[in-house]
């Protein structure tokens, strides 16, 4: 499984967190990552922690002001980006060029979706992955792997009928070991959470508990 925290712009340590990210990413089979707000990016590689990108936009190089270039973030250290996120709505023809961007940069790709229509149309643009997030779940701690299971499954047939290639995560309310679990058994490579890690007192511990049965 896929465990990728995203730190959106929580006011949280985001060093402290990668440096657990990457301590219990060594105990575990599991693949855990972190994708810090872009100015954290390199501090945050730095820790040795699988470090993401939370956006990249769909330029190249030249008169871009105030947007986050592909090439930029992987030369800071990253290794793949989100893409359109719930939070940050992009039209599809962005995301699109945003997919573009980040293959050029050499980043992996996961493009956020709300629900199961949206993913397959999220998976015909050829991401490395797509995660389902329905926004109503978001932030609230119920998980979507057990309080939603038929829109994991929605998401997992959707990009299954347009590309086989593409892996399907899911996201919201996720934060035990239980709703990872929930989520593969529902055919989830991986799971995208924030609060349940940004939030808690002691991440170490919450990444703990979110590895512990796989
Ligand atoms: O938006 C999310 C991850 O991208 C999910 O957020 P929560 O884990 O806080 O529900």
């Amino acid at each position: 499984m896929f465990i990728l925290v995203n730190l959106k712009t929580y006011p949280c340590d985001p060093v402290a967190v990668a440096d657990a990210v990457a301590a219990v990413d060594e105990t575990t089979d599991a693949r855990v990552a972190v994708a810090p707000q872009a100015a954290h990016l390199e501090r945050v590689a730095e820790t040795g922690a699988e470090t993401w990108a939370q956006h990249v936009d769909p330029i190249d190089y030249g008169s871009n002001t105030g947007h986050t270039l592909a090439e930029t973030a992987a030369d800071a250290g990253a290794v793949g980006t989100l893409i359109n996120h719930s939070e940050h709505r992009l039209k599809l023809a962005d995301v699109d060029g945003s997919v573009r961007a980040a293959d050029r940069a050499g980043l992996e790709t996961v493009v956020c979706a709300n629900n199961p229509a949206q993913i397959g149309a999220a998976a015909a643009l050829g991401p490395d992955a797509v995660a389902v997030e329905p926004p109503a779940l978001i932030g609230t701690g119920t998980p979507v792997s057990q309080a939603d299971p038929e829109v994991v499954e929605g998401a997992v047939d959707a990009a299954r009928n347009v590309d086989e290639d593409v892996a399907v995560l899911c996201g919201a309310g996720i934060s035990t070991g239980d709703d990872v679990v929930a989520a593969a058994d529902l055919g989830s490579e991986g799971v995208l959470l924030a609060s349940g890690v940004a939030k808690a007192d002691d991440p170490k511990a919450a990444l703990e508990d979110l590895v512990d049965p796989l």
